[in-house]
């Protein structure tokens, strides 16, 4: 290998390693700034996913046509098509039965953006990273990490019209939970993917973090951290998908009650964890109390620590945004789930999984990848 390539974590070189080191730096802050860039498109992404789910839009293009679709309907027989096509399905029939061709073409518009957003995105990464492979810009290892994420994006838009699909059924008027939760957890981990990388190329040698125990101690707690906010979006997609907002709307008691009546109803036990619109709930907020707690946790242990700066900047960061989207949660549930607060909780969601990458990656060791 080059003597002063740029080297990621992991051994992933950045490419100018036989040119002068400006060089190589001026390529890390280039293919971050590009990395950074589809995190921000993802961040709009997920925020139009949410707006489309709460708006009952995403049902509204029945057709799968992952190239040709990216061209709408053009003249007023192909919207008469597709508005026919729409009212075939009981969605139309029960949510949206007699809102015209204008009401039609609002919930297609905000579907055929999200999908646009999605193509988009995909060119964004292709077209870079062959030009920055061809010219040597980026080394191989990073090349094939990206060409991967790249596939993976490519699965996410297959998951999505697996999840649109399970709403043409008959009598079903939303899609299944299971594969929205699906649809959501894998863009959560595809942006997480991407921004790890982007931090990797900015900052490819973690700072100097002091070995001490309370060190190991915050990111320990940071550890937990990630894994109870994680499973609370994944209850929280579970919250959504089962329209669970729509029921116990008070806080911090569930309608009278601190345990949901009928917690364990379904037979076998793990039924309730998906379909039973009390439990789904329950779980949800007792894993987003849980997170906070660990939060807290990481934060006192942290703050009397160590770290360094970077790194107490990002614990703080994180502080706030769990206090602050544990508020829209409550609010979201108070209001009975406006569009609003919906999508401003989905999003700042993902919003709070960039703090918590930001402070892994600053409290990451050495040799981590
Ligand atoms: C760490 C804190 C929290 C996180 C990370 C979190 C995350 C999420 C996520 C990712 C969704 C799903 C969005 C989707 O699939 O579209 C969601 C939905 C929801 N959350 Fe939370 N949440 C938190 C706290 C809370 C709290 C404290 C409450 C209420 C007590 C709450 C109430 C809700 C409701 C009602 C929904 C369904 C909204 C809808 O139908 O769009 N959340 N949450």
């Amino acid at each position: 290998m080059p003597s002063d390539a740029v080297l990621l974590q992991g051994g992933l070189e950045l490419g100018g390693g036989d040119r002068p080191a400006t060089l190589a730096t001026r390529n890390a802050h280039l293919v971050s700034l590009w990395l950074f860039t589809l995190c921000g498109m993802l961040l709009v992404m997920i925020a139009l996913g949410g707006a489309t789910r709460l708006t009952g839009s995403g049902l509204s293009i029945m057709e799968w046509r992952p190239v040709t679709g990216i061209i709408p309907p053009l003249t007023h027989a192909q919207w008469e098509h597709e508005f026919a096509l729409y009212q075939t399905i009981p969605q139309y029939r029960i949510l949206h039965d007699g809102f015209g061709l204008a009401g039609f073409q609002r919930i297609f518009w905000l579907e055929w953006i999200h999908r646009f957003c999605g193509r988009l995105i995909g060119l964004m990464l292709f077209v870079p990273l062959l030009v920055f492979s061809l010219n040597g810009t980026i080394g191989t290892r990073l090349a094939i990490r990206l060409a991967l994420l790249f596939v993976l994006g490519g699965l996410q838009g297959g998951i999505g019209w697996f999840m649109v699909a399970s709403g043409f059924d008959p009598d079903s008027t939303r899609v299944e939970p299971v594969r929205l939760v699906l649809h959501l957890c894998f863009a959560f981990s595809l942006y997480a993917a991407i921004l790890w990388t982007a931090l990797g190329v900015r900052t490819p040698r973690p700072a100097g973090l002091d070995a001490g125990r309370g060190v190991a101690w915050t990111r320990g707690l940071a550890i937990a951290s990630a894994v109870l906010i994680a499973l609370a979006i994944v209850a929280g997609g579970f919250t959504a998908g089962t329209h669970a907002g729509f029921t116990y709307n008070t806080y911090p008691d569930m309608d009278g009650h601190l345990l949901p009546p009928h917690y364990a109803r379904l037979v076998p036990f793990w039924r309730n964890l998906v379909e039973n619109l009390g439990t789904v709930q329950f779980d949800h907020r007792a894993l987003a109390s849980l997170s906070v707690v660990a939060v807290a946790l990481t934060l006192l242990v942290g703050l009397r620590s160590t770290l360094h700066k970077p790194a107490r900047d990002a614990l703080m960061l994180l502080g706030w945004g769990v206090l602050a989207q544990y508020a829209l949660g409550v609010t979201t549930l108070l209001l009975v789930v406006p569009v609003w607060a919906g999508t401003l909780h989905q999003t700042f969601a993902a919003v709070l999984l960039t703090l918590l990458i930001v402070l892994l990656h600053r409290l990451r060791r050495p040799a981590a990848f």
